[in-house]
């Protein structure tokens, strides 16, 4: 029957939507971000068992910025306009203080021409080193200026991630940045290229995304939490849930009710 009234109708509980995170959750575990350390070189970052979300781009594309904004600290990650701002692996700890869940890695913006060739060269080294042999590497987060899509830079970086995220072992989000600045032709222009070009990268085991972000006019940032806040959690639910054995079993879970009937 269909009911015309403008009464608030009883919906039973959908499980699966009981279960997702509120924004005030999310938000609130992006808030926790707190600076871990700064390393210059691989082999100085502490190894980590958490899993870890790589913040990468062109210089200036924003990913200080955004980090700043998810973290709702002005000068969490050193924002700047002079680009190559960021010349370090800056770590940070997210998650209850006493029981960090996550990494968040602040990387050296690359492409800025007036950085000398040897040290392009040398940060290009660490950054494809970074990406390719970093264990605790589970999410990339890819900062791409909505007005200009992704550059050739930003494809050889996707290069050196995209077996680890065709294999599911590497998430990956790319975030169109200062969205604020495009019309909304514009930003959908932007999307669909860059949801375009990102079709031959995902799998069955991908996982893949595009957002438009904006610091400035706060557009995309509880998406954003969302997303990286699933993506932490997963991770360690997959370590936690490493012992087979330790696992319920799962059909003792289904109620009665909803147990399909014996074939
Ligand atoms: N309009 C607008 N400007 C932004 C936004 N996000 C960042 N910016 C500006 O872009 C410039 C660069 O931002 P950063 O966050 O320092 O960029 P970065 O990618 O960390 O740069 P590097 O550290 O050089 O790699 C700054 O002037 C920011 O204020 C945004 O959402 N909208
Ligand atoms: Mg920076």
């Amino acid at each position: 029957m269909t009911n015309t009234t403008s009464e608030p109708q009883e919906i039973a509980p959908n499980p699966v939507a009981a279960a997702a995170p509120t924004d005030k959750v999310v938000l609130g575990w992006t808030h926790t971000a707190r600076f871990l350390t700064t390393a210059s070189q691989l082999v100085h970052l502490p190894p980590n068992e958490l899993p870890e979300i790589a913040f990468v781009g062109r210089s200036n594309a924003g990913k200080s910025t955004a980090i700043n904004t998810l973290a709702q600290q002005k000068r969490l990650a050193f924002a700047s306009k002079t680009p190559g701002r960021t010349q370090h692996i800056n770590l940070f700890h997210l998650g209850p203080k006493d029981a960090p869940n996550a990494l968040f890695a602040d990387l050296p913006g690359y492409g800025y021409a007036a950085v000398a060739k040897a040290a392009k060269l040398r940060w290009q080294k660490v950054m494809a080193d970074y990406l390719e042999v970093r264990r605790s590497l589970s999410g990339v987060v890819l900062m791409v200026d909505s007005r200009l899509g992704l550059t050739d830079l930003d494809k050889q970086l996707l290069e050196f991630v995209t077996p680890r995220v065709r294999n599911g072992e590497i998430k990956l989000l790319v975030l169109l940045t200062k969205a604020d600045k495009l019309n909304r032709k514009e930003a959908d222009a932007a999307f669909f290229a860059t949801q375009d070009f990102l079709g031959d990268i995902v799998t069955e085991e991908s996982d893949v995304r595009v957002t438009l972000f904006s610091a400035l006019k706060k557009q995309g940032v509880a998406d954003v939490a969302h997303i990286l806040y699933e993506w932490a959690h997963s991770a360690t639910l997959v370590k936690a849930s490493f012992n087979p054995e330790d696992l319920p079993d799962p059909a003792a879970q289904v109620d009665e009710a909803v147990r399909p009937a014996a074939e």
